[in-house]
């Protein structure tokens, strides 16, 4: 057993039933001057130290002055990907838009081609170190999606990877079918029958193999229309698939209502947003998702994560990392992004990037929060005045300890 003493301020306490939406996300329940008991791999008992239990054969570990919260859950990435993209980052610094560059044949098709010229051990070899990196950057849960592949071999090959980082690392994560990520070249005058592909034959094929546990599309002018994500959400709901889906990042063509009906778990991107869209998802139980990584390095507006907040809706924040919109996976600078760009509170922040993150993949009953039974998963700072200091000092390490399935790395 391990005990966890003195700690200044103890975050994200409580039993959790639903996402934290509207101005619950403002009211972080927390306990200064706390305790926590981790029993094997799960926090056992928590709360004031004055009422520590008296227990013998213990390892202290002592935080006083620290905080102590939840791993982040990062709900959606791109992690498994060939190669960097880092030339048209700077064609994007020379003046071309990622639309542009797309158009050029860049883009997600230049990360397919990478991607398909490379082996599968290649693949979870980046991808392991990758993923070793996020978990000490603090990092305890993660989603990670296909779409790099775009065809059934190189569909299966990405999420066989991810399937082996399940295998591999003891932190709970979730695949995503991203076949309708673009449409590739060899199909470029057939879409049609691309998507007949994706739900004849890759959504029954890995949902067997239990390859993948969502649905995702890219609804976008260029990319998929809203009735061809219908056609694509209604075959993965199917076959047991919940849609997790890309949204309204460069314009809004009606995808959230699309995904609302068919009962999406979240949708994620929000860029550009109506009213018709915030109306879509009230009294819905999907979970918007702001990735303001991809906004800042896009430079493209930021989700306007205070109207969604302010509709009573519940948000969770998360890092996009892939090649083309998002090559950082750091969830404490998207914590820092949302306080500074999105306008939300640190309470806001914090709760959209541990609990609702684990709603918006399914996971909240084992992680996300600092819970009886829950995984002991957490994230111990560096001495600080308050949680406040989290979001404010962005760009600092400020992770002194993490536990990992209540074990020390
Ligand atoms: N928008 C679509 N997909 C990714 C970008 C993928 C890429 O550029 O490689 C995103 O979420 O931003
Ligand atoms: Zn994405």
């Amino acid at each position: 057993m391990k005990l966890i003493t003195n700690i200044h301020q103890l975050l994200v306490t409580g039993e959790y039933k639903a996402p934290v939406r509207g101005k619950a996300m403002s009211q972080m329940p927390y306990i200064s001057n706390a305790y926590l008991l981790i029993k094997e791999d799960r926090i056992h008992d928590y709360g004031a130290m004055q009422d520590i239990p008296a227990i013998t054969n213990v390892e202290i570990i002592d935080a006083t002055g620290k905080i102590v919260l939840p791993m982040w859950c990062d709900s959606h990435t791109h992690l498994v990907y060939a190669t960097g993209r880092e030339d048209e980052f700077v064609d994007r610094i020379n003046g071309l838009s990622y639309e542009e560059i797309a158009k050029r044949g860049g883009g997600i098709l230049n990360s397919v081609a990478r991607l398909r010229a490379m082996s599968e051990d290649a693949l979870f070899e980046d991808a392991t170190k990758r993923l070793e990196h996020l978990i000490s950057l603090g990092t305890g849960a993660i989603e990670i999606k296909s779409g790099y592949g775009l065809s059934v071999a190189a569909e299966k090959k990405m999420l066989s990877v991810i399937a082996r980082l399940k295998t591999h690392f003891d932190i709970p994560i979730k695949a995503t079918l991203l076949g309708a990520h673009a449409i590739p070249t060899e199909y470029k005058d057939d879409r049609k029958a691309y998507i007949q592909l994706i739900i004849k034959e890759m959504i029954p094929a890995f949902a067997k193999d239990n390859l993948c546990d969502f649905i995702d599309v890219f609804c976008e002018s260029g990319y998929f229309t809203v009735a061809e994500m219908e056609a694509i959400l209604e075959a993965g709901k199917a076959h047991g698939l919940r849609p997790k889906v890309h949204v309204n990042q460069f314009n809004a063509i009606g995808g959230i209502a699309a995904a609302v009906k068919y009962d999406a778990l979240s949708v994620d991107h929000l860029e550009e947003l109506v009213t018709e869209d915030i109306d879509a998802l009230k009294g819905s139980n999907t979970i918007p998702v702001a990735l303001p990584g991809c906004s800042f390095f896009l430079s493209i507006p930021y989700t306007p994560a205070r109207q969604l907040i302010d509709a009573g809706l519940p948000l969770a924040i998360a890092t996009d990392y892939n090649p083309g919109s998002a090559p950082s996976g750091n969830m404490n600078f998207v914590v820092a992004q949302a306080c500074i760009q999105l306008n939300m509170t640190p309470e806001e922040a914090i709760t959209a990037a541990t609990i609702n993150g684990a709603f918006a993949m399914d996971i909240a009953s084992e992680t996300g929060s600092i819970t009886k039974g829950k995984k002991a998963n957490l994230i111990i700072t560096t001495p600080q005045k308050s949680y406040n200091t989290i979001p404010y000092r962005f760009g600092h390490h400020q992770i002194e300890q993490l536990i990992l399935n209540g074990k020390r790395l």
